[in-house]
């Protein structure tokens, strides 16, 4: 199958997931379901917009209480001439007309009036009147009930990203879930006997280069590695692993010819649809597609680690845009197209996937581009996509994941 089939193939396997009502804290990067509205009105009651003193009236104005944020309301409603010391955020009690800021407030015994009376009280042991005075224009620092969000208003739309800020957004608007359209579940299953996963790789022994960028990979496009095991070579316990519940599984290795290479077998044994088989692609021929009885989509990915990265960004990412319902298919963003610069040969059958970076002159290709190695990968921005027989057209550049 053409690598530009192959990726036909793959998007059109795959058809957005259910929506699911999902706790905020897994929300992140998901799309809505469902439009997003107020359940609550912001700010819920009239609040102070500045911490000092609600007035009712013309000033000066008599202390008669005090309201904190989370506090108990004022008892009442405020007559003109009367404040209440108040928090930022607090409740304004019924007839508060105007927050005077702290700043601007001058405090103390009346003005006016017999100044004998805080002395009277003060020998009595009557704690002393607060008066305050100021320049508290009606309606200042005062925001009222729904002023910046009414009830049942909608935020944001069905289809729109679950950003941070719109976790935030929606936390304040009184939600723990939300509807979403699901990030397909990865599992990842790394093969071989010879394939370790920490410290110094022994004779005959190699690191895992594959699991450590899936889970980058899978979240940059639309998925979440919900699950990993290494398997020793062998049949049994793949097949035992492909029952994992996953949308996805990506098996790394035994997807070639090889007396360990078992995956095509157990797909066989497992009745499952294969058909994505092979994809003419240097490197990542021998990568395929499948889908389980039970419904999970199976991507096998080739063993050398920049075949796999080329098999995921091939057939990996159409499949989880599509389930994650993105729209474009094999990708969510625009094609982009460029001149190719340096010196590039051809495959006469196969597209080849030339690491690139974008210069002034074109793409031009980084080097150290062997399937074996991700040093080329590594260096690289993008992959340039190069046609069998290609002679010197623009090529299509596919995106590698970024890291920030
Ligand atoms: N007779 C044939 N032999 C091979 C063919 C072919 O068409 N006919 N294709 C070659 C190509 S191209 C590739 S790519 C590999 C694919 O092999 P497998 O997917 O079966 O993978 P393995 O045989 O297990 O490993 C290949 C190579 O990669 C190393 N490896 C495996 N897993 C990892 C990992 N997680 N991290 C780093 N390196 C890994 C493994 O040690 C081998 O060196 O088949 C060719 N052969
Ligand atoms: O897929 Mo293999 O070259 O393409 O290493």
């Amino acid at each position: 199958m053409s690598w530009e089939a192959a990726r036909v193939v793959a998007a059109g396997a795959a058809r957005p997931l259910g929506p699911l009502s999902v706790p905020l804290s897994e929300a992140l990067g998901c799309r809505l379901a469902a439009p997003l509205t107020a359940l609550v009105a912001m700010p819920g009651v009239d609040v102070a917009a500045m911490d000092g003193y609600a007035v009712a009236g013309d000033g000066p104005w008599r202390v008669v209480g005090h309201v904190l944020a989370g506090g108990t309301f004022h008892p009442g409603e405020l007559r003109a001439g009367e404040a209440v010391e108040i928090a930022t955020g607090a409740p304004a009690p019924a007839g508060a007309e105007a927050v005077l800021p702290y700043e601007q407030a001058d405090v103390g015994p009346p003005h006016t009036g017999p100044v004998t009376v805080p002395r009277m009280r003060a020998a009595h042991g009557v704690p002393a009147e607060v008066w305050v005075d100021g320049p508290a224009e009606p309606g200042r620092h005062i925001r009222r009930r729904g002023e910046d969000i009414a009830e049942g208003a909608v935020v944001l739309g069905t289809g729109a990203v679950v950003t941070p800020v719109a976790l935030g957004l929606a936390a304040a608007l009184g939600h723990d879930e939300l509807l979403v359209r699901p990030k397909p579940r990865v599992t990842v299953l790394v093969t071989g006997d010879e394939v370790v996963q920490h410290g110094l790789p022994g004779p005959g022994r190699v690191r895992d280069a594959i699991g450590p960028f899936l889970p980058g990979l899978v979240e940059w496009a639309g998925g979440r590695v919900t699950g990993g095991v290494r398997l020793p070579d062998g049949a049994a316990p793949l097949r035992a692993a492909l029952a994992a519940s996953a949308d996805v599984i990506v098996v790394c290795g035994a997807s070639s010819k090889g007396p360990a290479d078992h995956l095509r077998a157990v797909l066989g044994d497992l009745d499952a649809d294969v058909f994505v088989d092979g994809v003419a692609v240097r490197p990542g021929h021998p990568q395929l597609l499948a889908r389980l009885p039970g419904g999970a989509l199976v991507a096998g990915l080739p063993g050398n680690p920049f075949a796999a990265l080329a098999a995921s960004l091939t057939l990996l990412a159409p499949i989880l845009h599509g389930l994650a319902g993105r729209r474009g298919g094999a990708s969510s963003r625009p094609v982009e197209t460029s001149a190719l610069a340096g010196t590039v040969r051809a495959h006469p059958r196969d597209t080849r996937l030339v690491p690139v970076r974008r210069t002034g002159r074109g793409a031009v290709p980084v080097g150290h581009d062997g399937p074996g190695s991700l040093w080329g990968a590594a260096l690289a921005e993008a992959l340039a996509v190069v046609p069998p027989g290609w002679s010197g057209e623009q090529v299509e550049l596919i995106e590698l994941p970024p890291g920030d």
